[in-house]
């Protein structure tokens, strides 16, 4: 899918910006000037027609500076309470700054769960969403840092971010941070490391050159960042990094002149329900297939049938998310399944025909119909 930076920006409505935490923070606390900044930047952009929403991490940072500790406790409470002593901050600080240009602003909390447990919830949040769209309200997006534990995570707002702009149906992901895009290699410990201009396919060696090791302040580090540009890569919406604190890295954006690593779509653009089913779901399990189911689903557009299936693992009952993947190990495509594990146990290997013999009943001829499926590269 060819389609270059320029025409990206050029053709963007609707952008998803995140900011991390090393950005926001200063050493007393929060980085005042930045949001300031960021905050004139948006309504800038906004009043020349964009529509903007704004994940901002931030809020632990912050608690940490004003509670005054010197590094990041272990115990999960002591790391929630500060969350929600560096949220409360964080908010009002946008809030003063987009007052500044009569912009009001909405603070959205949410929790992994809230897009993946139920399509009600998900379209809840996109409802909400919506709405604030339309009353020029800009929504601040942050994980419920105070409510979830680590196996509920989004795992960081890198993550996060890339959600938001699938379930929004963004044209363009930003993401801001204490670097100007992804380098050859870890910059702190790579001297020779060089900045990347542009990325066109994601692959696994291009994973390696990130460290998942953050800086003092982040959470995922690039390699979350890499993962957040491969699913909204792989559903046709194209993400940049740069820099937050070069000076209005935004509007330089989007008039060409920032530094930055841009990754173009590698698709076109999935349906809502499909990018809800390959990235906000959480599966329950794999199917394991073999090399002539893998290419009916990769090169034909074929469902998933049950002659095709080697193995699977996990517990799950029919209608839940699964991954799909090969012999390799690679995973393929993420869906819906007409049957429980214990079923496909029981049918996997055999012809469609053979279901009902197996089971005693058969209600599909698909495991996995293609219009409940989202491939994943
Ligand atoms: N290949 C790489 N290219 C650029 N930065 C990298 C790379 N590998 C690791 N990093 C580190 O990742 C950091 C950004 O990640 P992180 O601290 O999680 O940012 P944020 O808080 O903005 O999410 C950079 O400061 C940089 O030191
Ligand atoms: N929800 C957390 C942000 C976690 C996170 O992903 O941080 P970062 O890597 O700086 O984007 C907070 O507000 O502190």
């Amino acid at each position: 899918m060819e389609i270059d930076r320029k025409t990206c920006f050029d053709q963007a409505r609707r952008v998803v910006v995140k900011v991390g935490s090393g950005v926001l923070t200063a050493d007393d606390g929060l980085n005042t000037d930045v949001i300031a900044s960021l905050s004139r930047q948006i309504c800038h952009l906004t009043r020349n027609g964009l529509e903007i929403l704004l994940v901002s991490s931030g809020a632990m940072a912050s608690g940490q500076k004003k509670i005054g500790l010197d590094r990041r406790p272990e115990e999960i409470p002591k790391r929630q309470a500060m969350a929600a002593v560096g949220q409360a901050g964080l908010i009002l600080c946008y809030e003063n700054a987009f007052a500044c240009y009569n912009r009001q602003v909405a603070q959205i909390l949410l929790t992994s769960d809230d897009l993946s447990v139920s399509r009600r919830r998900y379209l809840n949040a996109r409802n909400t969403l919506h709405t604030l769209m339309a009353w020029h309200v800009v929504p601040i997006i942050n994980e419920n840092d105070t409510v979830v534990v680590e196996e509920i995570k989004f795992g960081d707002n890198d993550n996060l971010s890339a959600l938001i702009a699938l379930m929004m149906n963004a044209d363009i992901l930003v993401n801001l941070t204490d670097i100007d895009g992804l380098y050859t290699g870890d910059p702190r410990t790579d001297p020779e490391a060089r900045q990347i201009p542009e990325v066109a396919r994601i692959t696994r060696d291009l994973e390696k050159t990130a460290s998942g090791l953050p800086g003092v302040l982040g959470t995922g580090g690039m390699l979350s960042k890499i993962r957040a540009a491969r699913k909204v890569t792989v559903a046709g919406i194209p993400m940049v990094i740069a820099n937050g604190r070069e000076e209005d890295v935004l509007i330089r954006l989007f008039e060409g002149r920032a530094r930055g690593t841009f990754f173009g779509p590698a698709h076109g653009r999935i349906p809502n329900r499909k990018s809800w089913i390959g990235f906000a779901l959480k599966p329950r399990g794999e199917v394991i297939i073999d090399q002539g189911a893998a290419r009916a689903i990769l090169e034909k557009g074929k469902s998933l049938l049950s002659g095709g299936i080697r193995d699977v693992t996990g517990d799950f009952g029919a209608g839940s998310p699964v991954h799909i993947v090969d012999p390799d190990g690679r995973h393929l495509a993420a869906g819906l399944v007409n049957y429980s594990a214990t079923e496909i146990r029981r049918i996997m290997g055999c012809q469609s025909c053979q279901i009902s013999e197996k089971l005693g009943h058969k209600s599909y001829d698909e495991v996995i119909h293609r219009n409940n499926m989202t491939l994943l590269g």
